[in-house]
């Protein structure tokens, strides 16, 4: 889910399907005697279909089940390989992010090149279309046009998220035409396969979470006040729009809830646009996730990274994977709503991989063991903590005797505290691109806190992905190499490979390589050497494990490297 979409993360107020502002009221009488089909608003309520499943039971490998905590979950029906498809699914509705707004077609998401830019609608200056869609599309845009030019303004006055609203404007079309009978697409219909790819139909939206009762009062309030100025707006000028601020509210806060970013191809980790998939919403997170999903123009397609066992349930990452559990629960619990429950979150800390994400090496002399921090009674409480080493048992508080401990400032809680500060400030050099001051600034922080945070720590490895950029930014590809390395190693240890993260890593790795060759021409022997690196196990580990997320998008590969199909294999048989 996207950071803005985030930041403003949501609480709607339960949608009254039957609530609808005074001016769309008066409208209706005057202009259209439909209403919202009560079969509609069964579907809004219900969790327990997914109207169009038959759909999925028919092409892909798994089936909707219901269980208790986790609402509908994806359900494998045959043993699934490692590499296989679980799900294509064309955007129900998708808008390009603001920032971005320039950089592919509105309609079809497709990446604009310098040759092609896209056709700007001159009305709404908002949008683009590339030819082919400008010829199909321009009358159904022009609709909405004077609407989308408005959403702007009512965004920043309401201090709410433009493309948030967009998207709640899409949706309400959708949903406007869902029970408008002089649209193509009538009430009956519902998702249904085209070639191999699933098209969603407004119904199959209609029962996913929105946690409208969980959502802040402050986003309700200025999400509510704009979905009002948007309804007055559109009311006025598209004809037969069918939503009360209350109905895009609802979605506004469905789309919170589900969204999924889109990214540019050939461009990794960048989200260029958010859609909704109602079929691919139906994966779960899990922060041990056996599936990972890659976009590609306005279709998202979902693969297993492991093999998966009949009945075994199918599931995605919502969230960055590195990152201590504390961490993820927070951000699962503040941006989606929900309290995760998967099984890396459940099992035993002192068993976990977890603990080393926040772990301090043990100061027991002969013991080489991690501090782990133990649960307290309130998340609030102050320090001291209670640390215990997951080897010697050691107990750590602020009563241990001097000779057992490291001074004062080396007291776990002190030295994360320390760490945080000393990372944060070269972050902040970082970000003003100061480089050079500081590479040596997260070149220093490395020195001091390795040996002391565990090595697989969260602030050691995040000090990891800016020092690689500086090495790179300053022209030291073999020092990139080497940081990249390390970043590789930790989320090998840490993270359920292959999955994305490693992917893009591996992929950064293949580049650099490619560049060490491309920058050496004094030694035709070195040059053959990188050549060779580049082409090497790790780089194939690059080509095989990115493949799952540019399955469909022709990344753009130097030395002529092609992508090749052994997505079971696991990254480490070729490292
Ligand atoms: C995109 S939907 C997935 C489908 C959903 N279960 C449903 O019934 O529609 C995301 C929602 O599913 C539930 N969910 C997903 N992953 C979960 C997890 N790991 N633990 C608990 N609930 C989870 C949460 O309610 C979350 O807001």
């Amino acid at each position: 889910m996207e950071e803005s979409l985030q930041q403003l993360s949501i609480a709607v107020a339960p949608p009254t399907a039957n609530a609808e502002s005074s001016k769309l009221r008066k409208r209706k009488k005057k202009k259209s005697k439909s209403k919202l089909p009560s079969s509609l608003n069964a579907l809004a309520n219900s969790t327990s279909s997914l109207p169009s499943q038959k759909c999925v039971e028919a092409r892909f490998p798994w089936k909707v089940v219901i269980r208790s905590g986790r609402g509908r979950c994806a359900i494998a029906t045959r043993d699934i390989k490692a590499g296989e498809l679980i799900v294509s699914e064309q955007a129900l509705a998708f808008v390009l992010r603001s920032s971005y707004r320039t950089a592919a077609c509105h309609n079809c998401c497709k990446d604009f090149t310098e040759a092609s830019t896209g056709i700007q609608c001159q009305q709404c200056n908002h949008s683009f279309f590339c030819e082919e869609c400008w010829q199909v599309t321009q009358n159904l845009h022009r609709d909405c046009c004077p609407v989308i030019r408005k959403i702007g303004d009512i965004a920043a006055q309401e201090d709410c998220d433009g493309d948030l609203l967009r998207l709640a404007l899409l949706l309400g079309l959708k949903r406007s035409s869902l029970f408008n009978e002089s649209s193509k697409e009538s009430f009956d219909s519902m998702g249904e396969i085209k070639g191999d790819v699933l098209v969603p139909s407004f119904h199959d939206a209609m029962g996913l979470q929105t946690h409208r009762n969980k959502i802040s009062a402050s986003w309700r309030s200025s999400v509510r006040k704009a979905c009002e100025r948007l309804v007055d707006h559109a009311a006025s000028q598209i004809s037969d729009f069918q939503n009360s601020a209350e109905d895009l509210e609802y979605l506004a806060a469905l789309i919170n809830a589900n969204a999924h970013g889109m990214g540019a191809q050939g461009v990794h980790n960048t989200d260029i646009a958010i859609g909704i998939f109602p079929f691919v919403s139906m994966l779960n997170h899990s922060c041990r996730p056996n599936c990972c999903f890659s976009s590609d123009r306005n279709f998202m397609h979902v693969r297993a990274t492991h093999d998966v066992r009949n009945n075994t349930e199918l599931c995605l990452s919502y969230i960055n994977l590195y990152e201590a559990r504390d961490t993820r629960r927070e951000q699962l619990a503040t941006t989606k709503h929900f309290d995760c429950a998967c099984t890396r979150c459940t099992e035993p800390l002192t068993s976990s991989v977890d603990r080393f994400l926040e772990g301090v090496v043990c100061y027991v002399k002969g013991c080489s063991g991690v501090l782990v921090k133990q649960p307290q009674e309130s998340p609030a409480a102050q320090p001291p903590e209670l640390w215990q080493c997951d080897t010697c048992s050691g107990i750590l508080d602020a009563t241990l005797s001097s000779g057992q401990v490291r001074p004062l400032a080396e007291r776990p809680w002190n030295l994360v505290y320390y760490a945080q500060e000393r990372l944060s400030a070269a972050n902040l050099v970082y970000k003003e691109r100061r480089f050079k001051e500081a590479r040596k600034l997260l070149e220093d922080f490395l020195l001091e806190f390795t040996g002391k945070l565990h090595p697989l720590h969260v602030l050691l490895f995040d000090a990891l992905t800016p020092l690689m950029n500086c090495c790179r930014v300053l022209g030291d590809a073999e020092g990139g190499t080497k940081v990249c390395r390390n970043i590789i190693n930790s989320l090998e240890k840490v993270l359920n490979s292959p999955c994305i993260e490693l992917a893009n890593f591996y992929l950064c790795l293949g580049e650099m390589y490619s560049e060490r060759a491309d920058s050496v021409d004094s030694s035709a022997i070195l040059a053959k050497r990188y050549k060779k690196q580049d082409s090497s196990p790790h780089a194939n580990g690059v080509i095989l494990c990115h493949e799952i997320r540019v399955h469909t998008v022709v990344h753009p590969l130097k030395h002529g490297r092609c992508l090749i199909h052994v997505l079971g294999s696991p990254v480490n048989e070729f490292t």
